[in-house]
């Protein structure tokens, strides 16, 4: 039998207090929209007494959505519960969710009170937020940080007052799991009437590691997690929705039910960090945009040969079209042969080897090889397979105050010609160069340089247009150097003179 987790997601409450992450009463909208796509069973829409502004988008939001329970937070203070109970008037089912520090800190530091004076206040407000809704969560703030006893003893007398929820945040993210876990199951087994109330956990990512104190606390009893999109939130930010998700749907083992359609994660995450304006790391996990990508060949191998050898989730099932073979320097074979086929080029053997080392040289100089940039490459291997002059070597000397000289060397028919010239640049010395090693009486009618995609670092494409005996010729070549480009596609060109 599986049992049910209750996935509470407090993007539009506790991501949305981050600076920057303000949201307007349409954009949350949105994002409740999606989370209700998605299948939480609880958002969090916001805290109504804070602003006339968030009170009205959880009135919005409730009448927008209906099927999550629409929660609101307040502090142990009457007037908050008032507020955050107007504002959830329009919802299916609404929860209130009020509480008090318990910590040391929070007691003697913060709120200036007492342990006793807190327990008080604590069971007034859920007794008072219970006058106007069925559904009371009691937060214990830094609970992570407060007494096994005395949390126990607040967490009796706020389920005795009628919480139906009662929520052990670790607010500081101070603590490690085995802790985390161990609250959880202290909870479990010396609060007399824990049976009835749902425990819930809210961890905050300070060291890191608020999935994994999320994940110990499910071990140990609780039954709800409260959770961001992309693990936005205070600070370091909370729990990531989308890696608790996986995690528990990953490990079957676990025997837990969410309910959450997991193809909307990818969805969600884009449309939260865009409405939010925090782009996803690249190596978050589940939604970086690295998450399903292999750079490396020995990966790109495993993973054309078959995916689970380096990937515990499907792409699709997170709403990921598919996992990407991304081409580097550090890319093999497999990988090359991957895309070429693609692109309609099945190269085997001595055709692949040559093709793969002009490929590293390229990838050694370029960051990003393109599609078009294999377009060019295969291309153009094919073209100089078929060339009568191939180019063995080319120095070029220029400068300002240096007149233009190159020398070519090339081969035909397995002799090897070279020669010297000069020209008003580089490319010209070049071509005077390759004019006199074939004898031929060549005009040059067109030459056009072009880089591929962009940058610096790009493939430039070089096309070259002459003319011998009134025919016309073409000639192509592409190379991070646009002088060998060059040299390259005039030679392409020579060639084609029968
Ligand atoms: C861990 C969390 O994420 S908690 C949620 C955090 N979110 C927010 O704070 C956003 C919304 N907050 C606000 O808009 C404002 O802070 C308000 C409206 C709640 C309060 O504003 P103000 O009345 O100006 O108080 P201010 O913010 O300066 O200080 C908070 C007061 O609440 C008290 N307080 C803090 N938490 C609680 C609590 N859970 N229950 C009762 N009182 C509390 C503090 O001790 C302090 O009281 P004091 O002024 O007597 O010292
Ligand atoms: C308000 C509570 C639940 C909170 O956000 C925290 O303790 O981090
Ligand atoms: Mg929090």
């Amino acid at each position: 039998m599986t049992e049910k987790i209750y996935i509470f997601d407090t993007t539009l409450r506790d991501a949305e207090q981050v600076p920057g992450c303000q949201l307007n009463t349409i954009e949350k909208i949105e994002v409740a929209r999606q989370l209700e796509k998605l299948g939480v069973d609880i958002i969090e829409a916001g805290f109504p007494v804070s602003s006339p502004g968030d009170f009205n988008s959880v009135v919005e939001i409730s009448k927008a959505v209906t099927n999550p329970t629409i929660c609101a937070l307040t502090r142990a203070v009457k007037k908050d519960i008032e507020v955050a109970a107007e504002a959830l008037k329009f919802a299916q089912r609404g929860r209130i969710h009020t509480g008090i520090g318990t910590s040391d800190y929070h007691i003697y530091e913060k709120l200036n009170s007492t342990p006793e004076e807190i327990i008080r206040q604590a069971v007034e407000a859920v007794k008072y937020a219970r006058r106007f809704v069925e559904d009371v969560e009691f937060y214990a703030e830094d609970a992570g940080r407060t007494a096994e006893e005395y949390l126990a003893r607040v967490i009796e007398a706020v389920i005795q007052a009628g919480a139906t929820v009662v929520n052990i945040p670790d607010t500081t993210g101070y603590c490690l799991p085995n802790e985390y876990g161990a609250k959880i199951a202290y909870l479990k087994n010396h609060v007399p009437n824990i049976d009835k109330a749902i425990i819930s956990t809210h961890c905050h990512n300070d060291l890191g590691m608020a999935t994994a104190n999320t994940i110990a606390a499910i071990q140990n009893g609780a039954r709800q997690v409260e959770v961001t999109i992309n693990g936005l939130g205070e600070r370091a930010g909370n729990t990531a929705l989308e890696e608790v998700v996986m995690a528990i749907s990953c490990h079957k083992n676990l025997n837990f039910d969410l309910g959450i359609n997991t193809r909307q994660i990818i969805a969600s995450s884009q449309l939260v960090s865009s409405l939010m304006r925090v782009p996803v790391q690249p190596n978050k996990a589940i939604v970086g945009r690295n998450a399903f990508a292999h750079s490396s060949g020995i990966h790109q191998d495993g993973v054309l040969k078959s995916r689970e050898t380096y990937e515990i989730i499907a792409p699709e099932e997170v709403g990921v079209d598919q996992s990407s073979i991304i081409l580097t320097a550090r890319s093999g074979r497999a990988a090359l042969k991957h895309h070429l086929k693609e692109i309609g080029y099945t190269p085997e053997g001595e055709e692949l080897d040559i093709l793969y080392q002009k490929f590293l040289e390229l990838a050694d100089k370029k960051k990003d090889i393109t599609t078009r940039d294999l377009e060019v490459l295969a291309g153009m291997e094919k073209s100089r397979k078929n060339r009568s002059l191939k180019l063995e070597a080319l120095q070029v000397v220029c400068g300002s105050t240096t007149l233009p000289t190159a020398t070519v060397q090339v081969s035909f028919g397995g002799d090897i010609f070279t020669e010297t010239a000069s020209g008003n640049g580089p490319v010209d010395a070049a071509f005077n160069a390759i004019k006199s090693i074939t004898k031929r009486r060549v005009h040059v009618e067109e030459y056009l340089v072009q880089a591929i995609t962009r940058g610096s670092d790009d493939l430039g494409k070089v096309h070259v247009q002459i003319s011998h005996k009134g025919k016309m010729y073409h000639g192509f070549a592409a190379n991070t150097d646009i002088i060998s480009a060059s040299v390259e596609s005039f030679l392409d060109a020579i060639s084609k003179i029968s």
